[in-house]
């Protein structure tokens, strides 16, 4: 793959008084972690600390499951809904302040999914379109332009690279990222936190009703990604007993010690 620590350089790093790295060449920090360990939201705050970009790499699985539905393509038929992702124009939008994913016509005329993504509708069905090997090929290679372009040609204002989250990020997509991480937090944790962030409440009925949505995509999503164990070179941050904040300080001490050649 291109994207690899070789081919851009050694990244330097010194600390802040708020103890944020000071990226100085490209960086590229990949995380993994299962539903609900706050992937997304955890990376994002990183990124926009650290100054790089952001890529939400389930909201282009999600995207490209939008796109299916709304066109009516039979999820069982692997061949057709590969050729479907195939056809289908991602513009993915990789600044953490406002990560965007829309899907571009023939015309040029893009369609805004940023919301429209994070449906009951598309939750249900973006694994069976994940678990098709042509489209992780496909996806895979559009990620990996991701991530080179955030390194080559920063957005205006930010450093070059990128924070990079999602399922096979630290395995098959970057693993020759920078720092790479395993977000972790106990299965009650994600529960309740997703319970809360979706429902308004972790009380018992919304905690149970809420395990579809965390434990059952978790358990088919497995089967083709490795998310819950770390890789060799991989560091684990369990955020069970941490707050939101301290998850997120807890990353970016992985990535100074990383980026000083420790981790
Ligand atoms: N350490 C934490 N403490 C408390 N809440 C947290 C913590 N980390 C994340 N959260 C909250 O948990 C919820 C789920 O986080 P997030 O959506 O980032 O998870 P995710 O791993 O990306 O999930 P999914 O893969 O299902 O999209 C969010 O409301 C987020 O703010
Ligand atoms: N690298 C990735 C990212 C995501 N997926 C799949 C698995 C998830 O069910 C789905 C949506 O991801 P989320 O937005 O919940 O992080 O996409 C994957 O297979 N590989």
């Amino acid at each position: 793959m291109s994207s690899s620590s070789a081919d851009r350089g050694p990244v330097a790093s010194t600390t802040t008084p708020d103890d944020v790295p000071v990226v100085t060449t490209a960086l590229v920090v990949a995380v993994d972690g299962p539903s609900g360990s706050g992937k997304s939201s955890v990376s994002r705050a990183a990124a926009r600390a650290l100054g790089v970009a952001f890529l939400d790499t389930g909201a282009m699985y999600r995207a490209v499951t939008w796109a299916a539905l709304r066109d009516g393509v039979d999820l069982d038929d692997r061949t057709a809904v590969a050729a479907h992702v195939r056809a289908t124009a991602l513009v993915v939008g990789t600044d953490p302040a406002a990560p965007t994913v829309a899907v571009a016509a023939a015309d040029g005329t893009e369609t805004d999914l940023t919301e429209a993504v994070r449906t009951d509708e598309v939750t249900a069905s973006v694994s069976a379109v994940a678990s098709v090997p042509a489209v992780r090929q496909d996806l895979v290679l559009r990620q990996r332009a991701l991530i080179d372009s955030a390194c080559a040609a920063p957005l205006p204002g930010r450093r070059a690279g990128v924070v990079a989250e999602g399922r096979d990020i630290t395995t098959v997509v970057a693993p020759d990222a920078d720092v790479r991480i395993l977000l972790t937090a106990d299965e009650g944790v994600r529960l309740a936190r997703r319970a809360r962030q979706d429902l308004g409440t972790a009380d018992e009925a919304a905690v149970e009703a809420t395990r579809r949505a965390v434990v059952e995509r978790d358990r088919v999503d497995s089967r083709t990604t490795a998310f819950t164990t770390a890789a060799d070179g991989v560091v684990t941050v369990d955020s069970t007993h941490l707050d939101f904040d301290g998850t997120v300080a807890a990353v970016l001490e992985v990535v100074t010690r990383a980026a000083g050649g420790g981790a």
